[in-house]
């Protein structure tokens, strides 16, 4: 019976305490690489990149068509210039333009000096060596100015950005063939439980197939993480202890998954107090209560939930956004956004929830989602026809056809 007496049990750290908490106890690494430009997608970039050209780095021109000098055109009606030579892409017009001449240009090459304009060719009529320009011809038109896009010497990329495509067209369309970026991180991951046994093993009674270490070698790769599988560790206590401080002093970071909880085998919240420093175990989320998160010397340690599905939401939830803060990336949210429910989903007061969701979006652009299904930590199947989060809040007692909810989608397409 509980009286007055009864010491109540601290309530669980919310998610965003836990994400908190880990926020005040990296440190971003500080080591940096060179790296040629082809392969610095997705790198964080460790220094400011600043432009050695104008972009564009010479006047040119932006269609096909004919450069002319706005002095040549009359104050009304149509004239003609005579066209006296041609302007390549890479390879410019030598000669010296007089008054009442034009050049023959494409895109992208150069205007003589003495041109300030070019018009489109279709708009031009042609009579030998005479082009008849029309009245309507536009000055200054169509003329990409030097410096208009980036200016020598300014900023093209501040750190600690994340190398996006579009990063390394403008890194490349300035000549900049090598960029300094944060070295990668290493992370190494094993699983532990004695029921585990890898693929190329028979089943039998009360072993699973251990595929933690296949959810982990996914979520992990990323080109700033070098990820190590170490395998499985059966429920031997000295065995998991050794592992783990063998490997926090090979790895930035240490993952590992099961034997997280209250089990008579669950070894990793006792081995963490012991040999490391233990900053929390268990946070008010469903899936992934019991995730542990500490320090093993200098490394870092997330000790995930066996459960399948917890591992990627504790992933996705706590450890992504570390990992991305100890690579050195600048801090980033997942996109949430509000969909229509249309399935009734069960909820008990208490934990955030993660529920896995088909988000669909119609013709109009509203959203709607569903439930995949099952939603026991267990329940692979249903992880697999998800595109979404669902995500309800601690107090959320469940919710009704047609409520709003919010949605994290897990990528930023939305698949039939
Ligand atoms: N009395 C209590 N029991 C449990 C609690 C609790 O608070 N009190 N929490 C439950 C919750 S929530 C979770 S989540 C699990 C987490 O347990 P562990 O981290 O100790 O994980 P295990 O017991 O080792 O495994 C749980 C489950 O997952 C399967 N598993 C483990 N590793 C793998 C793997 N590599 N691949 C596939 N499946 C794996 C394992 O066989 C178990 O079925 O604890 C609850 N219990
Ligand atoms: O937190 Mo556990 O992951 O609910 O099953």
């Amino acid at each position: 019976m509980i009286d007055a007496c009864t010491p109540k049990s601290k309530p669980l750290l919310t998610i965003n305490e836990a994400l908190e908490k880990i926020r005040l106890a990296i440190q971003p690494i500080t080591q940096s690489e060179t790296v040629p430009l082809n392969t610095a997608l997705g790198r964080i970039l460790a220094e400011p990149i600043y432009s050695p050209i104008n972009l564009p780095f010479d006047r040119n021109s932006a269609m096909d068509g004919y450069a002319f000098a706005s002095n040549d055109k009359p104050e009304q009606g149509t004239f003609f210039l005579e066209c006296v030579g041609t302007s390549w892409a890479g390879k410019p017009f030598v000669g010296q333009l007089q008054i009442g001449q034009c050049v023959r240009i494409f895109t992208g090459a150069v205007l003589p000096p003495e041109t300030d304009s070019v018009i489109m060719q279709e708009n031009v009529q042609i009579d030998g060596n005479r082009i008849v320009f029309p009245e309507e011809s536009a000055i200054h038109d169509n003329v990409r100015h030097v410096g208009e896009d980036v200016q020598q010497g300014s900023c093209l990329i501040a750190p600690p950005k994340k190398l996006t495509v579009s990063d390394i067209s403008l890194l490349a369309s300035a000549g900049v063939a090598q960029v300094l970026v944060k070295r990668t991180l290493t992370v190494a991951f094993f699983s532990t439980g004695d029921e585990l046994v890898t693929l190329d093993q028979p089943l039998s009674t009360g072993k699973i197939y251990d595929s933690n270490r296949y959810t982990l070698q996914g979520l992990l790769a990323d080109v700033n993480i070098s990820a190590t599988d170490l395998g499985i560790i059966p429920d031997d206590k000295q065995l998991l202890e050794d592992s783990l401080v063998a490997a926090a002093k090979n790895f930035d970071v240490v993952i590992t998954t099961g034997g997280a909880s209250v089990g008579e085998a669950d070894y990793v919240k006792e081995i963490l107090e012991r040999c490391g420093e233990m900053n929390f175990w268990k946070i008010a989320i469903k899936p992934g209560k019991p995730l542990a998160f500490g320090k093993i010397g200098t490394r870092y340690f997330f000790g995930l939930p066996g459960n399948p599905v917890s591992v990627m939401a504790t992933f996705q939830q706590i450890v992504a956004p570390a990992l991305r803060q100890l690579a050195g990336e600048s801090p980033s949210k997942a996109l949430r956004i509000t969909a229509t429910c249309t399935s009734l989903l069960k909820k008990a007061a208490g934990r955030q929830e993660f529920q896995r969701g088909i988000l669909t979006q119609d013709d109009n652009g509203d959203f709607f989602v569903v439930s995949s299904g099952a939603q026991g930590s267990n329940i692979l199947s249903t992880l697999s026809k998800a595109n979404c989060y669902i995500v309800l809040p601690s107090a959320c007692t469940g919710v009704k056809l047609g409520d709003k909810v919010i949605v994290e989608p897990f990528s930023l397409l939305l698949g039939e």
